[in-house]
């Protein structure tokens, strides 16, 4: 199985951060190298451009493929989205000169828009049944309007700072974007597939979550479980020659300051709280 992945940019290093904690320790990939074997002897990785993840997943030169929704819809090919990565996330927006003559879409019928997207932004203006110049740039988009180069840009934004810094104000949202997993159909039943899946997905249900550990008298163990929200309740053991229980749960990390309050007033010792790497459900 074959993985594209953006070689530089963005996504580069939280694709890469992925992969290592899901264990697709990649053995061989160093900067300037264009694809990498993992742990996994089945499982290569090309690093070739965000842009490009999707054609090399469409026309097979790989399997499956992270990058942004953007790029797979800006590239028209047909694939299967399989996992929300949840970085990368941002929106690709229509976006103009603050207090000039476009405050909607219909204002730039006639008009000219500069995008790294022209794809994405002539089905946005074709569904909209206007017909403006599409002007196709690659980078530093929202210099154009200042240039008299376009009449308003389609572009990412995230914080907004670009935006902001350079004078223009969000006129309409075309897509909402984020890294994601995508795989071409006919691979889409791959066993091994799958396992890449549940690598990455359990790295991802991980996030936000710690693992607690702690000794607890046995009977207050219902007044222990009570307050902790684990995840189907608490693992709890004998602890020979005592009448202590350890008590192991799955705890929301915004819960953690809270839990061990309760559970320490409930007579907990000996508390201890972990990361998680990866949990698999
Ligand atoms: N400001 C941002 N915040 C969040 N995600 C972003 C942002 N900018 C881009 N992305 C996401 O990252 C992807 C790749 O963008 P990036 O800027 O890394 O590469 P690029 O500039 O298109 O390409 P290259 O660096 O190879 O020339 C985008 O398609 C989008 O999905
Ligand atoms: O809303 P913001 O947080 O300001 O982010 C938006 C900016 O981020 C991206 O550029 P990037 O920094 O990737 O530079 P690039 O133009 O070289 O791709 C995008 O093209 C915007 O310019
Ligand atoms: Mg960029």
């Amino acid at each position: 199985m074959r993985l594209a992945v953006p070689n530089k940019g963005r996504l580069h290093d939280p694709t890469v951060g992925l992969l290592e904690r899901a264990g697709l320790h990649l053995e061989n990939g160093t900067d300037r190298q264009l694809y990498a074997s993992t742990v996994d002897p089945e499982v290569t990785v090309l690093f070739v451009r965000a842009a490009d993840v999707p054609e090399y997943v469409a026309d097979g030169a790989a399997d499956a493929g992270v990058t942004g929704l953007d790029q797979v819809r800006e590239a028209g090919v047909d694939l299967d989205e399989r996992l929300d990565l949840g970085f990368g996330n941002c929106r690709l927006v229509l976006a103009a000169p603050e207090n000039g003559s476009i405050g909607s879409v219909d204002d730039l019928a006639g008009g000219t828009v500069a995008t790294e997207f022209p794809h994405i932004a002539r089905e946005y203006f074709a569904e909209r049944g206007i017909d403006p110049e599409v002007v196709e740039v690659s980078g530093a988009t929202e210099l154009t309007p200042h240039v008299e180069m376009a009449d308003a840009i389609i572009d990412i934004t995230s914080t907004g700072t670009t935006l902001r810094v350079n004078g223009l104000a969000v006129v309409d949202e075309v897509l909402e974007s984020s890294a994601r997993l995508f795989v071409r159909p006919d691979v889409a039943d791959d066993p091994k597939l799958a396992e890449i899946e549940t690598a990455l997905s359990s790295v991802r249900s991980a996030e936000g979550k710690r693992y607690l550990m702690m000794n607890a008298p046995e009977d207050e163990l219902d007044a222990i479980r009570d307050v902790i929200p684990g995840l189907g309740g608490p693992t709890v053991m004998n602890i020979a020659g005592g009448d202590q229980v350890a008590v192991h749960a799955v705890v929301d990390e915004r819960d953690v300051f809270e839990v061990i309050t309760d559970v320490k007033a409930r007579g907990a010792s000996d508390i201890l709280v972990t990361e998680i790497e990866r949990l698999v459900d």
